[in-house]
């Protein structure tokens, strides 16, 4: 699938503005953002639910939606899993996953043999003539992929799927999502709040803030280099935290001074020194400074007790404002009010005014 400059407008409101993206035959893709970003928006206008207003939407090379012009949903070969799975309750598992091709009037024996094969695919065989009361919330959901996969989609659009879940079944509906997507290939597209859920499951992660795609990446890359300070704090809570550059970039890395402490950082090619650079850091590349070690001293604001580890907050005396948080593991040597000296060991240069970062 293929979306170029894609723009929705309602009245006065941009819900997406001019986003662009590829998904590869066979890719798992989540579109990751916080409330209000504009992921919905985009899932509707992808299945045809909502028209488009500049931009076109392309589906195995097939324009589907353009202004003016639209494939209606159903001729869009497009499986949707909702949140809520709604199997009809009076149908058994088998004419729930059939009920589309009986739509389409396929044929009876034909339609038997893609049910069979469907069942198969979701490890369900031999379960077609149960009621979906009968099965488990995760065997339910596995219904659910089978109906979508029986029409042979060309894409699958997972809409929230896991919102709203117990985190254990939260946890085995990942693992279910992850070998549906390896046994059967199907492209997907899978829309979430929920950043470890597109970490565990995605090729790659389009993270969305205000209507645009702020970074579309590997969830390693989205992780450790950030394309803005938007991406940097959203993924894992990363601290943006002013740096003064003193050296260009060579292989990878320059040299800088962050709280007064001299430190290499990740950067792009080609950075050189420049006023306003901020750096993320994550919480594993803060710990307490070793003796006669550059670091800088501060207080500890918290201590979140969170079993074998504890997540401190630590406010450094240079810049009270900053909340610089890092994890320690058992025995906890600090308490809120102690006097603390930390050293950074590393962190990401985030490149200069970057909007938008793709990679592939
Ligand atoms: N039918 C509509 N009419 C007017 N504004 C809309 C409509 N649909 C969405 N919006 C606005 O477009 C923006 C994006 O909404 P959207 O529902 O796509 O976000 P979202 O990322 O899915 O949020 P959430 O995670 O809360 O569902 C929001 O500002 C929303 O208020």
């Amino acid at each position: 699938m293929t979306i170029r400059g894609l723009t929705k407008t309602f009245g006065a409101v941009d819900a997406l503005k001019d986003v662009s993206l590829e998904v590869k035959p066979g890719e798992f893709l989540a579109v990751l953002g916080p409330s209000g970003c504009g992921k919905t928006t985009l899932l509707r206008m992808i299945a045809g639910f909502e028209t488009v207003s500049f931009g076109e939407i392309e589906i195995e090379g097939e324009v589907v939606s353009r202004p003016g012009y639209e494939v209606p949903p159903n001729r869009r070969r497009i499986g949707i899993v909702f949140q809520n799975y709604a199997l009809w309750p009076h149908m058994s598992v088998a004419e729930n996953i059939g009920y589309s091709l009986k739509v389409a009037k396929i044929a009876a024996g034909e339609r038997k043999r893609r049910i069979e094969e469907a069942l198969s695919v979701v490890s369900l065989s031999g379960m077609g003539d149960r009621s979906p009361g009968s099965l488990s919330g995760g065997q339910r959901q596995r219904v659910a992929l089978a109906r979508c996969l029986v029409a042979e989609p060309a894409l699958v659009l997972f809409d929230e799927p896991l919102a709203n879940l117990d985190v254990h079944l939260r946890a085995s509906m990942e693992d279910e999502f992850a070998a549906f997507h390896k046994r059967t290939g199907t492209t997907v597209v899978y829309i979430t709040h929920d950043q470890t859920e597109a970490m565990a499951l995605a090729d790659r992660i389009a993270v969305m803030d205000h209507g645009r795609i702020m970074q579309l990446a590997a969830p390693q890359t989205i992780y450790h280099e950030p394309a803005n300070e938007m991406v940097a704090r959203f993924i894992s809570h990363g601290m943006v935290i002013p740096v003064t550059m003193r050296t260009s970039e060579r292989n990878g890395t320059c040299e800088a001074d962050i709280l007064g402490q001299p430190i290499t950082l990740r950067c792009r090619t080609g950075e050189a020194p420049r006023s306003g650079a901020v750096v993320c850091c994550r919480a594993e590349d803060v710990r307490p400074a070793k003796d006669n070690e550059p670091g800088f001293d501060g207080t500890i604001k918290r201590v979140v007790y969170q079993g074998g580890v504890a997540r401190i907050d630590f406010a450094p005396a240079a810049a009270p404002d900053l909340n610089i948080h890092f994890v320690q593991p058992d025995p906890q040597p600090f308490a809120a009010g102690d006097s603390a000296r930390l050293c950074f060991t590393g962190g990401w240069l985030i490149p200069e005014n970057t909007q938008t970062g793709h990679s592939a």
